[in-house]
């Protein structure tokens, strides 16, 4: 029985379990991870995505610590349970995961996905979990990016009370 969508944001070891099951099915297991703060069209493009290179889909989302080591002061906007709450509720999604190491590494190493998935402004040799990605045996797939889409213009635009792109 599936849980509800609330009931999808899981422990490591619960994500790890689901994923163990879903390759016992047979199935594929996408991994991506992020802040996913102010969740915008990029970010759904993403998950998408991921979710459609696989069977299913888990997301690795920073917790506020993490994201204020990666963002900066003043962010995330969103608390983490409330971003993990709603990335766990589109329906690309099947489980969602908070952490607070600098890196994905260990959740890539945990959950040993067949694709980890990040949107493209990312670059291989850039990305700090290769070699996690490596010794987990993944495949990496970097997703176009929704041109003018990102948290950091939302916020600008929110500060200038500018109107949205077209
Ligand atoms: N416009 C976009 N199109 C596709 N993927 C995106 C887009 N923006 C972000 N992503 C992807 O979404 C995931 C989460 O990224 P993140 O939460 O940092 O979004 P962001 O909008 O880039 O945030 P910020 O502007 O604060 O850096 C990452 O895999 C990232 O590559
Ligand atoms: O939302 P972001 O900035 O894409 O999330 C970060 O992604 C990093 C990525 O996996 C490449 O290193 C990750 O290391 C970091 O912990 C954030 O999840």
């Amino acid at each position: 029985m599936e849980p509800g969508r609330a009931g999808r944001v899981v422990t490591l070891e619960q994500a790890v379990a689901f994923a163990r099951e879903i390759r016992r099915g047979g199935g594929r297991v996408a991994l991506t991870n992020g802040c996913f703060d102010l969740l915008h069209a990029g970010h759904v493009t993403v998950l998408e995505r991921a979710r459609a290179l696989a069977d299913a889909l888990i997301v690795g989302v920073n917790t506020d610590e993490s994201v204020r080591r990666l963002k900066g002061a003043g962010r995330p906007i969103v608390p983490q349970d409330e971003r993990a709450r709603l990335v766990a509720a589109l329906r690309a999604v099947d489980r969602v995961v908070l952490f607070g190491e600098p890196t994905a590494s260990t959740l890539v190493l945990a959950i040993r996905p067949d694709v980890y998935v990040k949107g493209a402004d990312y670059t291989p040799e850039g990305l700090p979990e290769r070699e996690a990605l490596r010794e987990a045996g993944a495949r990496l797939v970097l997703v176009p990016l929704e041109a003018g889409r990102s948290t950091t213009a939302l916020i600008e635009r929110i500060r200038a009370g500018s109107e949205p792109p077209a």
